[in-house]
């Protein structure tokens, strides 16, 4: 099976989007699609979302669940300010939806995270993915316990937050999840068996690139 770095994912990413022409936004639909026929079957949730497009997805999936009329308490970290292109555009459309986003910025907020977790059936993470650079602290690293604390099954998009993604290993902190829908190639650092602890069940979801792209690049 073929695997991915993370810099080979933007690589592929940006060749879709700039010789391909399909936008960011696309991949992004079709990732958090997939992630929701994973766990459909449920019946609560609690998003917990970042401000790159791992929260974009988590924004769309959250959506989506949504509109199945799901149960989804939806948490943002971070301030719409720092947000990506695409993370921004389906918190607009969120916003646009009369949907609640509860913010964390402070210990206040965590109380109410700690409480959604715990009763919610499903906790999914989409807080960092294939950009996460440096040591997880402050905040994300106070969700990221109170999610491995409190939560009954975790379902982490792409990569568990925490995780690095092309060494599997832990920076400081990382999510446990009991599964992981990752997009369109698994990721070297899931090849490290210790990542298994936080990977859970690896399933690797295609969100529509191209064959040709992929052995471009890999
Ligand atoms: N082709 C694909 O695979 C697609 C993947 N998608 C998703 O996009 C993410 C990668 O998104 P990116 O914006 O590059 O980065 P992240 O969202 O993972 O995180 C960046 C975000 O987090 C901040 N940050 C990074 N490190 C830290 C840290 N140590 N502490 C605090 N904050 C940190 C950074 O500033 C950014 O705000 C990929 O994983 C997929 O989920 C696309 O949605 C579809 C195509
Ligand atoms: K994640």
């Amino acid at each position: 099976m073929k695997v991915a770095t993370a810099n080979q994912m933007r690589s592929i990413d940006k060749y879709c989007i700039e010789n391909i022409g399909i936008p960011g936004i696309v991949l992004m639909e079709n990732a958090a699609l997939k992630v929701v026929e994973n766990i459909d079957k449920y019946d609560s949730f609690t998003i917990v979302a970042g401000t790159g497009n791992n929260g974009g997805d988590g924004l769309a999936i959250a959506r989506h669940l949504i509109v199945k009329n799901k149960k989804a308490n939806i948490y943002l970290i971070g301030t719409p300010e720092k947000m990506s292109k695409d993370c921004k555009i389906n918190y607009n459309i969120l916003l646009n939806m009369n949907v609640k986003i509860n913010t964390i910025n402070q210990g206040e907020d965590l109380k109410s995270l700690k409480e959604s977790v715990s009763t919610k059936q499903v906790t999914v993470d989409s807080i960092f993915g294939t950009g996460l650079s440096g040591e997880v602290r402050g905040i994300y690293s106070d969700v990221i316990s109170i999610i491995n604390k409190y939560s009954s099954y975790t379902v982490s998009v792409d990569i568990p937050s925490g995780l690095e993604c092309d060494t599997g290993k832990v920076l400081g902190i990382s999510v446990k999840a009991d599964k992981t829908v990752t997009f369109q190639l698994n990721k070297k650092g899931f090849l490290n068996p210790e990542s298994k602890k936080y990977t859970g069940k690896v399933k690797v979801e295609s969100i529509g690139i191209p064959n040709f792209v992929v052995e471009k690049f890999i």
